[in-house]
């Protein structure tokens, strides 16, 4: 079977009086395979909306392939699009309908059933304000309502760009839950985002993404094992000798201040039951590489969203 998307050699570059030339999307190649939560993560400007853009057949590249689903976007066939769910930014809603008309005209465009449109309300939490004009909706429920909206075509692969910008933690954390089933539903999901915490809780792999190219592409747990960074593992001072510091660090390094003491250790198990047995577990705190650190590796710079 053909992959849900295949990228290859993107390139463009947008010209302008007062900004000169930005090379937006600077060789960007990659692939999804059916099923697949795939992100694209990088910060603000990094080039994520151009290359979604193309791929979804809305913007043409100066140079490169697409192929979505084995057939080009481009001339635009109804099939394809059909078989495709594009989240439009809530600026995108027709003026001066309710959430109902808004996603019942959409599923018109689709060809799908009032039903269908009326289910996918119910599945995104907003059959209670049906009636509500779009532009009174909250934030989080206007995203919502755009994602109702691509998937009101019931489409095999779903383009989601942000959709949890400008939320609150609880907003976003429900959003999560949307995503995951509609990826568990078996479409293919393609996500962009500034939150290094949504690629790592969502996707399967994901693009790190920054001035126009893609740096790397691998699952999340896949980058953290790639960094190979030691463990760092906190507890309250004062609990164990600094003898008993010293042995339980093994020659690894061994931090501390601020009422603390911090072990940076490649075996966190043998250092934790060790700390457990001797009742020194106050102020524990363990912590991971995460993609925050994988971001500086692979870019050199701090992560700044
Ligand atoms: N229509 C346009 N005309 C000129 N420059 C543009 C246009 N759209 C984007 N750019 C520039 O291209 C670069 C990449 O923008 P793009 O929106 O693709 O990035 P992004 O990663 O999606 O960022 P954000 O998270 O801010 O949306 C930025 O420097 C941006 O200012």
């Amino acid at each position: 079977m053909d992959a849900a998307i295949e990228v290859a050699d993107l390139r463009k570059t947008y010209r302008g009086r007062r900004t000169g030339e930005v090379r937006a999307v600077d060789g960007v190649s990659f692939r999804v395979e059916r099923g697949e939560f795939f992100g694209i993560l990088g910060p603000n400007g990094a080039g994520k909306t151009t290359t979604l853009e193309i791929v979804e057949g809305l913007r043409r590249p100066d140079s490169g392939e697409v192929r979505l689903l084995g057939r080009s976007p481009w001339p635009h066939s109804p099939e394809l699009t059909r078989r495709l769910g594009v989240q439009l930014q809530a600026s995108a809603f027709f003026e001066f309908l309710s959430a109902r008309e808004q996603i019942e005209t959409f599923a018109e465009l689709y060809g799908a059933s009032k039903a269908r449109a009326a289910e996918m309300l119910d599945l995104v939490g907003l059959t209670e304000h049906a009636n509500v004009r779009c532009e009174k909706l909250s934030g989080g429920q206007q995203q919502r309502l755009s994602i109702a909206c691509a998937l009101v075509g019931d489409p095999e692969l779903v383009f989601l760009d942000e959709p949890t910008a400008a939320l609150d933690p609880q907003a976003r954390r429900n959003l999560w839950d949307l995503m995951r089933g509609i990826n568990a539903e078996g479409r293919t999901v393609v996500l962009t985002t500034h939150y290094m915490e949504e690629a790592e809780a969502l996707c399967d792999r994901v693009a790190i993404m920054d001035a126009g190219k893609i740096k790397a592409v691998d699952s999340p747990a896949g980058f953290v094992r790639s960094l190979d960074a030691p463990t760092r593992v906190t507890v309250a001072a004062g609990q164990v000798s600094d003898e008993r510091i010293k042995e339980l660090a093994a020659g690894e390094a061994v931090t501390g201040g601020d009422g603390t003491v911090v072990f940076e250790t490649r075996d966190p198990r043998e250092l934790l039951t060790a700390l457990a047995s001797e009742g020194a577990l106050d102020g524990l705190a363990v912590r991971t590489a995460n993609l925050e650190d994988v971001f500086l590796h692979v870019t050199g710079r701090e992560w700044r969203a």
